[in-house]
């Protein structure tokens, strides 16, 4: 529930095309202790306004000549796209009060104004309009919190799908290649166990940073599951600009970390896999980057391997009875930091 001081320091706007009419409102919400009022006698210039301060709050004269308090609230609609208008109208025209409610306006105020009323009216709409703005902000956190991973804050696998989805959609139609590649770190379950999950947890966050730091800013850095990343690469020409990219990440995962005045090393694997050529949809590619990984793992850690060096391996391995070709080492396209 919004505190008595924040309803009294909502945003409140006034509009009626008469200087005593607002005089008066004016007065009377300062008695109250409202602090941020202001006025306009332009209705012309309400909605400009409210883009602008985003009022809590539009106490709206229905009666002015020029533009009407009905063709007002019209404009605001445009821009409170919900359809919640913090207008409260105020008419002496019975007959109004009723077709500002369908209008939009939340509630009125009759002329002449009754205080007793005034404050109630206009109190009781604030707190409905802070609380609506209170939960709107939760719902944005709670959807925050749904798609990334609350110890790094990378995104999680829900919005990587998204995210490679998106990139694989511009690709295709500008006729570009797109990478992923799959990064899981050397040995880190030896930290946990000497140091402690706490450590750990200190480690991946340090690593989480440094690969956001050496990506550019329209690749998204996610994190899938305990020390596994995941990197996608849109604007991609061709398998070389996802190997230097990955021998990039091998070398800054190497540097030694600080953590309660230890310093440890560490390594990562990492399997690439292209778009178009190596998988056609989300899933594919995933799982393409994810094999290149194993490989990158099998081989001997601490590199990169791409899914095209399995398919030049399992081409080569036509011959062999199907069980030995996964011992084939696929060379062509693994590499280490340089
Ligand atoms: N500190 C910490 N550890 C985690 C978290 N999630 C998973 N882990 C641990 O991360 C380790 C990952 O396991 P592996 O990838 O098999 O271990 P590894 O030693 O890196 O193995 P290789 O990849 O073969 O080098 C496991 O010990 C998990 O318990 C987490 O959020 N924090």
């Amino acid at each position: 529930m919004p505190s008595p001081d924040e309803i009294l320091n909502a945003k409140i706007l006034v509009v009626d095309d008469c200087a005593d009419n607002i005089e008066l409102m004016l007065e009377i919400l300062r008695e109250a202790g409202y602090t941020n009022v202001t006025a306009t006698m332009l209705p012309e210039q309400v909605c400009a306004l409210h883009r602008q301060h985003c009022y809590d709050l539009i106490l709206l004269d229905l009666q002015m000549p020029e533009l009407n308090g009905f063709q007002v609230m019209k404009g605001l609609k445009e821009i409170e796209q919900q359809g919640y208008l913090p207008v409260l109208a105020l008419t002496a025209q019975p007959s109004f009060k009723i077709a500002a409610l369908e209008a939009g306006a939340r509630d009125f105020i009759s002329k002449p104004f009754d205080l007793l009323e005034v404050h109630k009216r206009i109190h009781n709409m604030l707190e409905v309009r802070l609380l609506y703005k209170e939960l709107a902000q939760y719902s944005r956190q709670q959807q925050e919190l749904a798609l990334h991973d609350p110890l790094t804050g990378l995104p999680n696998r829900r919005l990587l799908e998204d995210r490679i989805a998106t990139t694989l959609q511009h690709a295709a139609r500008h006729q570009r290649k797109a990478a992923v590649m799959y990064l899981d770190l050397d040995g880190f379950k030896a930290i946990n166990d000497t140091h402690g999950h706490a450590y750990g947890d200190d480690i991946l966050k340090q690593v989480a940073q440094r690969l956001v730091g050496c990506s550019r800013k329209e690749d998204t850095v996610a994190r899938v599951g305990g020390d596994e990343f995941v990197i996608v690469l849109g604007e991609v020409g061709g398998l070389g600009d996802a190997q230097e990219p990955a021998s990039k990440l091998i070398e800054v995962v190497a540097e030694p970390y600080q953590v309660n005045g230890l310093t440890l090393s560490l390594s990562t694997s990492i399997g690439i896999a292209l778009y178009p050529e190596d998988a056609g949809s989300v899933e594919e590619i995933i799982h393409a980057a994810d094999n290149a990984l194993y490989e990158a793992k099998r081989s001997g850690k601490n590199r990169f391997c791409a899914a095209a060096a399995l398919h030049q391996a399992q081409a080569h391995a036509q011959p062999l009875p199907a069980a030995g070709a996964r011992h084939l080492t696929a060379q062509a396209a693994i590499g280490s930091a340089a």
